[in-house]
């Protein structure tokens, strides 16, 4: 049964200025009733509006509460059914007394993200939208909160529904062709069904695209700092993170473990990954930081390669550069207030313009043109658009990688003159997977596993 009546405490617990009880179901209102005295009855209030008053034990008539009471009527509220929230004191025991009553009164505790489940049933949001809202509570920096803040209005759903509406003409054109299979059409169908697929796996993998930055949004770039030993690589962590996280010392090879630090270049999360100068040693704690930093260097994503500006550049870096060309780097040419002996043009030679970026971390020069240098390569070019979709959500990857598979397969189907109500089921499979990200036509469990990573009272 979806209209039980629910309610939770929807603010987080502590001491707070006040905090909300919401109630939800078609007996929101007259259970509200049972325990709130005010100048009015809630079910005589118009909705989407306030009322002053107390709960009280409807036994004992002992006050809980001095209380505000919000009436919102279906399926004008967030869940499309009777809500009433009722503002308390904030604090721990008085919100849990007023709960308590109402769950003596007919009232059931909601489940974790009911509220939000319902909203979805009710048909006010749809699964993409409701995922897109434990993103925004989740969400840790201000690129993540707009990205979230873009899908829970539909950004994603819109796209993914006018795919589907293309695929579903291609099926009734096709299925046109089945029932009236007359001369060449099936020549023309088939250049016809090749066209639309192409059209809609481009479509697809430019939003598979985006999924690359959806990852770095939400976990960070994976950055190493690479470099020999005292060219200033803890001294660059230390100025990223804007505290001295590292330890700094003009003796070579004074960092011998990874150390990771989260920090943000405007907007742009970097999970920096300070390492230990690469050279061979022969000191033992050394070759095993030099072994970390190998491995760190393997798996970043994004990679600043330091020089000290001051020296020429050893056989070692020599080789880092050639490792490091095709690879997202960012050469840093570090300790500009000394005299300069690296070769400029060698560097250059390898590495264009905008990818190099000449500091001294000692003056704190040059931070602004590494954080463009770094902007730069996050939006790869891109000019950065307000309705641009980013799909981060692994459900949604995964099932617009199934799609564009279907589509892959119909495509090869065609051909191969493979009859055309086999291709026609392939093209139904990739709109099927597209349904799922938007929740049409998935199981109970998926619904109930994505709404019970929310929080009890969203
Ligand atoms: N107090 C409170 N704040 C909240 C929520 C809530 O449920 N309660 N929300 C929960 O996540 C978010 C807001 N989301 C909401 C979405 C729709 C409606 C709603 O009542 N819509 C009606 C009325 C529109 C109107 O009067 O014009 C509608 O669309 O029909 C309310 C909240 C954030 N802030
Ligand atoms: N003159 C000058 N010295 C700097 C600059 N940046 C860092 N240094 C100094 O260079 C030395 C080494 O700096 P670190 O940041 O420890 O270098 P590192 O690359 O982490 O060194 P290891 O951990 O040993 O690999 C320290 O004495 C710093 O103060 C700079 O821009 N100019
Ligand atoms: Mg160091």
């Amino acid at each position: 049964m979806i209209n039980d009546t629910i309610a939770a405490i929807s603010t987080p617990v502590g001491e707070g200025g006040i905090a909300v009880i919401r109630i939800s179901g078609d007996d929101a209102v007259q259970a509200a009733d049972r325990v709130f005295f005010g100048k009015i009855k809630l079910a005589e209030a118009a909705t989407h509006t306030v009322h002053y008053g107390f709960v009280k034990d409807p036994q004992t008539q002992i006050r809980v509460d001095e209380v505000l009471a919000t009436v919102m009527r279906a399926p004008r509220s967030f869940t499309m059914e009777d809500v009433v929230e009722i503002s308390c004191h904030g604090g721990f025991i008085s919100v849990k007394k007023v709960l308590d009553l109402l769950l003596e009164h007919g009232v059931r505790l909601a489940e974790p993200g009911e509220f939000t489940k319902r909203a979805f049933l009710n048909g006010r949001i749809d699964l993409s939208q409701a995922e897109a809202v434990i993103d925004l509570i989740r969400a840790k920096s201000d690129r993540a909160y707009q990205v979230a803040m873009m899908q829970s209005e539909g950004s994603l759903s819109k796209q993914i529904k006018a795919l589907r509406h293309d695929l579903v003409e291609l099926m009734a054109h096709i299925e046109v062709n089945i029932d009236y299979p007359e001369h060449d059409v099936e020549e023309m169908t088939n250049a016809y069904i090749k066209t639309k697929c192409s059209a809609a796996m481009e479509r697809i993998e430019q939003l598979l695209n985006t999924a690359r930055q959806g990852k770095i949004l939400r976990e960070g770039i994976v950055t190493a700092i690479i470099g020999k030993p005292n060219v200033g690589k803890s001294s660059l962590l230390n100025t990223l993170a804007q505290e001295n996280r590292a330890i700094v010392t003009d003796i070579p090879g004074t960092t011998r473990d990874v150390i990771e630090e989260y920090v943000n270049v405007n907007g742009i999360p970097l999970k920096l990954l300070d390492t230990a100068g690469i050279r061979e040693t022969s000191d033992l704690v050394e070759q095993i930081g030099v072994e970390k930093s190998k491995n760190a260097l393997a798996e970043a994503d994004l990679i600043l390669l330091v020089f000290n500006g001051a020296d020429s550049l050893t056989p070692d870096e020599q080789t880092m550069i050639e490792q490091l060309k095709d690879r997202q780097t960012i050469v840093i040419v570090n300790k500009l207030d000394l005299e300069q002996r690296i070769e400029k043009e060698k560097l250059q030679a390898y590495f264009p313009a905008e990818r190099i970026v000449f500091m001294s971390l000692l003056e704190q020069q040059g931070i602004t043109d590494l954080e463009k240098a770094i902007a730069s390569i996050f939006f790869s070019g891109h000019v950065e658009s307000s309705d641009l979709t980013y799909v981060s959500n692994v459900r949604h990857i995964a099932l617009l990688k199934k799609s564009k598979q279907s589509l892959e397969e119909a495509y090869l189907a065609t051909e191969q003159f493979v009859p055309i109500d086999m291709v026609q089921i392939d093209i139904r499979n990739a709109w099927e997977h597209l349904g799922e990200i938007i929740g049409d036509s998935v199981g109970d469990s998926l619904i109930d596993q994505i709404f019970s990573q929310f929080c009890l009272g969203k």
